[in-house]
């Protein structure tokens, strides 16, 4: 039988032209820790990605972006192990997640946090117990070594002791957050999943815990991946974009290489009154870079 999605097609010449962007980060950062290749993904009849390929590697913020129903959300699951694709490569950490058994995927979840949009918290746990879950589900650690843990996660997100013993109904958007970040951060891992990381926080709570990522990336020395809608998000914290369009990997790279490509989608999506206004504060801090580094510069003695 004739498989007529690997059998040569009539392709527009859309489809037909080169990858219009795939940027690999400037230095040089080792082998990737997220590798998906010619991944294929169908559910009956419909072709959600068709040949994706994209590289994460280490310590970089990769945020995925791209229309309603490209299939991020999905993406994201398969990376995480909780789908599989129709066909193709996912491999974390070296490994592929889309052929492991269930005691290798547990096993590789442990080497990951994830940050779910939606569910972030157990309602009927409190603070406390909700960060304490993953660390209980090893069966090693004894529980006051889980206790003086929970309470350092608790410290690193800036949620005060005085908190633990709430139930999540009582906390506040922001707080919800910085919780459920804590209980992704639980495992220490190198590896973190963020989905709509400020979804349903006002713009104060959403550059509050902007700042928090990127404080926690910088000191753990984390890699993170992040799917995102919001503009001031995506050009604080990313240190490449990937584009989701036409069933693939559109465009990767650096903000601004991926805001120069070409393409309809590009162009709605970022160079809108949001998209200019982000730019803006992309400008702002280049410029702040530029300064520090010419600071920096003078500073040095000269020989
Ligand atoms: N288990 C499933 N069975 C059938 N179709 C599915 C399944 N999961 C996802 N889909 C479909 O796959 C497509 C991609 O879904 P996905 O949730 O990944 O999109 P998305 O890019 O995250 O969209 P949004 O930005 O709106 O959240 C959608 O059309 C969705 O309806």
């Amino acid at each position: 039988m004739i498989d007529k999605e690997r059998a040569p097609q009539q392709r527009s010449p859309q489809q037909r032209s080169p990858q219009q962007l795939n940027r690999k980060p400037e230095e040089d950062v080792g082998p990737p820790v997220v590798e998906i290749c010619s991944l294929w993904t169908k559910f009956g009849k419909t072709v959600i990605h068709q040949d994706l390929n994209l590289e994460i590697y280490a310590g970089e913020i990769l945020s995925i972006v791209g229309g309603s129903g490209t299939g991020k959300t999905v993406l994201l699951r398969q990376m995480l192990g909780l789908e599989r694709p129709s066909r193709g490569c996912v491999r974390v950490f070296g490994e592929d997640i889309s052929e492991a058994g269930p005691e290798q995927l547990q096993r590789m979840r442990n080497h990951w946090g994830m940050l779910f949009q939606q569910g972030a918290l157990y309602s009927a746990l409190t603070v406390f117990d909700n960060i304490a879950q993953p660390m209980r589900e090893l069966r090693a650690l004894p529980e006051d070594v889980i206790r003086d843990a929970v309470l350092l996660k608790m410290d690193m997100v800036g949620l005060g002791a005085e908190h633990a013993n709430k139930m999540p109904s009582d906390l506040s958007g922001g707080m919800t957050k910085r919780a459920a970040l804590a209980r992704a951060l639980a495992l220490e891992p190198r590896l973190l999943f963020l989905d709509e990381p400020t979804a349903g926080l006002d713009p104060d709570a959403s550059d509050a815990f902007v700042t928090l990522i990127q404080a926690l990336h910088r000191e753990l020395k984390l890699t993170v991946v992040m799917v995102t809608h919001d503009l001031d998000t995506l050009f604080a914290l990313s240190s490449r974009i990937a584009v989701l369009a036409e069933k693939h990997v559109l465009a990767v790279g650096p903000s601004r290489d991926v805001l120069r490509v070409n393409h309809p989608f590009i162009k709605q999506f970022f160079l809108g009154g949001r998209g200019q206004r982000a730019l803006e504060v992309l400008d702002e801090r280049d410029e702040e870079r530029d300064e520090d580094r010419d600071e920096a510069a003078e500073e040095e003695p000269k020989e």
